[in-house]
């Protein structure tokens, strides 16, 4: 292509998301899109899963190929490096390996990883025998991993009940990574080094009988993530969007507390909209920034 080279190009920042697809638009690659736009970071995908769903659940789901991921992977890395990736949905085990190797290959930083494994409606998004894969090959490549309650339940083996809970459940994770993160911006987040070398650790409240509170483990320290709780039952996305949020903030320089502030913020404001479409659990209003 002959690109006139005289005009001075733009650079902005650009996120990348690995996800499945919702077609109904409430969550995954769609939800992710929709939040990177609204923070004004341009967003490429690579898709891993198709699933046909609405507000109601998953009716089905067909995951592409590995040929195909590949392909994805070296279209986007080769042309238009992200600055931020968030990795959601991954279905199966020849994709998450997939993954892993091309995370590997390319070199991706900033990598936030959202560990999806059963939707809110309650279908399995990550067969069973793709979960050590996730657990012990993705999960050290990340910057930060972002488990719902349920999720950091499984990765602890603790049941999670209350706030003193998902403090433990923080630890234990944070315990089976020590020494094993092999990120490879884990000395350059930002200038801020994951001094501990392993990923940071944000555990989402939104299950919660309390608060919708988040808490993080990071280089040892735990920072609690404090927003009401909105009395809105169209919840579905939250997880992605947040995750996705986290990336977008990364991409723009923010560093990883800051990015997380934002992000929940988005995720509140979100939420206070009040949406309500479809005859389930609806999706959430990305466009309350410019509707209010
Ligand atoms: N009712 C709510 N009010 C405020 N924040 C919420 C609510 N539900 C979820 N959140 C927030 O949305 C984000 C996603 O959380 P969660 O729903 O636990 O994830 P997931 O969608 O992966 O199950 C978190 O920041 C959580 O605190
Ligand atoms: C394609 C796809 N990816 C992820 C999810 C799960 O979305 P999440 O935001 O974690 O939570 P719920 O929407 O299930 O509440 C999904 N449903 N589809």
């Amino acid at each position: 292509m002959n690109k006139d080279k005289t005009i001075e190009k733009k650079k902005i920042p650009c996120a990348l998301t690995i996800a499945g697809s919702d077609c109904s638009g409430g969550a995954g690659i769609q939800a992710d899109i929709k939040t990177m736009l609204s923070l004004g970071v341009y967003a490429s995908s690579i898709i891993t899963s198709l699933t046909a769903q609405n507000t109601l659940g998953v009716r089905d789901i067909f995951d592409l190929t590995r040929h195909f991921l590949d392909e994805q992977f070296d279209a986007v890395f080769t042309d238009i490096y992200p600055d931020a990736v968030k990795i959601g949905m991954v279905s199966n085990k020849e994709i998450v390996e997939g993954i892993v190797e091309n995370l590997k290959k390319y070199k991706a930083k900033k990598i936030v990883v959202d560990p999806v494994m059963v939707s809110t409606s309650g279908s399995v998004l990550l067969q069973e025998d793709a979960i050590s894969i996730l657990v012990n090959e993705l999960i050290p490549l990340a910057t930060m991993i972002t488990p719902n309650i349920p999720e950091a339940s499984k990765l602890s083996g603790l049941e999670i009940k209350k706030r003193e809970d998902m403090i433990k459940a923080a630890y234990l994770i944070d315990e089976k990574y020590k020494g094993k993160s092999i990120a490879s911006d884990s000395s350059n987040l930002n200038g801020k080094c994951n001094k501990n070398n392993r990923p940071a650790i944000l555990i989402k409240g939104g299950h919660s009988i309390e608060d919708a509170n988040d808490l993080l483990l990071y280089n040892g320290e735990l920072t609690w993530f404090e927003n009401e709780r909105i009395h809105n039952d169209n919840t579905h996305g939250t997880g992605c969007t947040l995750s996705s949020a986290i990336a977008s903030y990364l991409s723009l320089g923010y560093d990883l507390k800051e990015a997380i502030k934002h992000a929940k913020e988005y995720i509140t404001n979100a939420l206070k909209c009040d949406f309500d479409l479809g005859a389930g659990s609806g999706p959430l209003n990305h466009a309350w920034k410019i509707t209010g």
